[in-house]
């Protein structure tokens, strides 16, 4: 066994991630194992390598690996990668079939009904319910292919493999930007709305549901940024191409008052209504709550955090976990009040295409 394989079999922690337009980045923690954090403030002035879920817990930890190995490009990384190398351990039969498949359908549509009970309340302006897709991993997976896959097919996207003992391995092709930026410009998004991107043409006939879901993350994320001393220029909202879908895409862009206060900001910011809901912390609970299953790194985010240099944080979006014979796709969306299940099931069925594909 090499490469990868080789590296996740002995436990290494290390990311593989390519920011859209730039190289790919290899980075490895080898001396000591990634460290867990318990709030985000703690990512305060800190530097390295950030996976967030969407809520930290004992079983889904905060991590902030601090590389020592760091190598920039395709070449290098697959040179690296070529001498790591382990003994095979090979997946019998019987572990693929134990994969027990499921689109869990009767658990959505539960959990559909009691966020628009509590819409239709008007408990909550948003929420967005999520759900998982389980997929057996078969003998032909490959990590190597699905992240050069999702690397070619996804050249907008935030693309990542992810590997700790404490969290396991995911990948993933993410379009929302959380916070991003360096010295005295930054950027964030208000990312949301959902249309199949068809024939090469971006979609143009957006709902009254998809501008309203839009505009109420707008609201929410000028609203945070004002809370936090922040003057953000806003442009949008424009219509975006995310792999085969389409949304709807403001951009808020600032000078940071405090660059030491990332995390501090990090935690006003996370989770947005693109992924959680209205009133935020309400919407929180609830859905821990309600969902029906733990949504762990998914509508987390992660990347590169850098007070005195680059950051680069997405919303962990369009991803899946890696396990032994399974993998877990995650998707979800923006539910108000008028919101009808079966198109939100669509939706959902529309954004795992997304990692779908690169595996295939
Ligand atoms: C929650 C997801 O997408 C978010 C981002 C863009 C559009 C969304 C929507 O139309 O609901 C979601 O807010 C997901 O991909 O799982």
């Amino acid at each position: 066994m090499i490469g990868i394989e080789a590296l996740i079999k002995q436990n290494k922690s290390f990311v593989i991630y390519r920011v859209p337009e730039e190289e790919p980045v290899l980075i490895l923690q080898s001396a000591s194992p990634s460290f867990s954090l318990n709030e985000l403030d703690e990512l305060d002035g800190k530097r390295g390598f950030v996976f967030a879920p969407f809520w930290i817990s004992d079983s889904s930890p905060l991590m902030l690996m601090q590389p020592d190995v760091f190598i920039k490009g395709w070449k290098d990384i697959n040179s690296y990668l070529s001498k790591e190398e382990c003994a095979e351990d090979t997946l019998s039969e019987e572990d693929t079939e134990n994969c027990p498949q499921a689109d869990n359908y009767d658990s959505y549509s539960q959990a559909f009904s009691s966020f628009i009970s509590s819409l239709r309340e008007k408990r909550f302006e948003k929420l967005v319910l999520s759900r998982t897709s389980v997929q057996p991993k078969n003998s032909s997976f490959s990590l190597e292919k699905a992240l050069f896959n999702a690397c070619e097919r996804y050249a907008d996207a935030f693309v990542y493999l992810y590997h700790t003992p404490q969290t396991g391995t995911w990948l993933g092709s993410t379009p929302e930007i959380l916070l991003s930026g360096k010295d005295e410009q930054w950027n964030t998004v208000a990312l949301a709305g959902t249309l199949p991107f068809h024939r090469a043409v971006l979609p143009n006939a957006w709902s009254d549901k998809n501008i309203r879901e839009q505009q109420l993350v707008v609201d929410y994320v000028r609203n945070q940024l004002t809370a936090f001393g922040i003057t953000p220029e806003e442009k949008g909202p424009f219509t975006v191409r995310a792999g085969e879908l389409a949304h709807l895409k403001s951009e808020f862009s600032f000078a940071l008052p405090e660059k030491g206060r990332l995390g501090s900001l990090l935690g006003l910011l996370h989770p947005t209504p693109a992924v959680c809901g209205l009133p935020k912390e309400e919407a929180y609970r609830f859905i821990l709550e309600n969902e029906g299953y733990n949504r762990r790194y998914y509508s987390g985010f992660l990347g590169w955090i850098n007070p005195d240099g680059k950051t680069d944080l997405y919303v962990n979006l369009r991803c899946m976990e890696i396990g032994a014979s399974c993998l877990t796709l995650y998707a979800g969306g923006g539910l108000l009040s008028h919101s009808e299940m079966e198109l939100e099931w669509k939706e959902t069925e529309a954004k795992l295409q997304t990692m779908l594909a690169i595996i295939k």
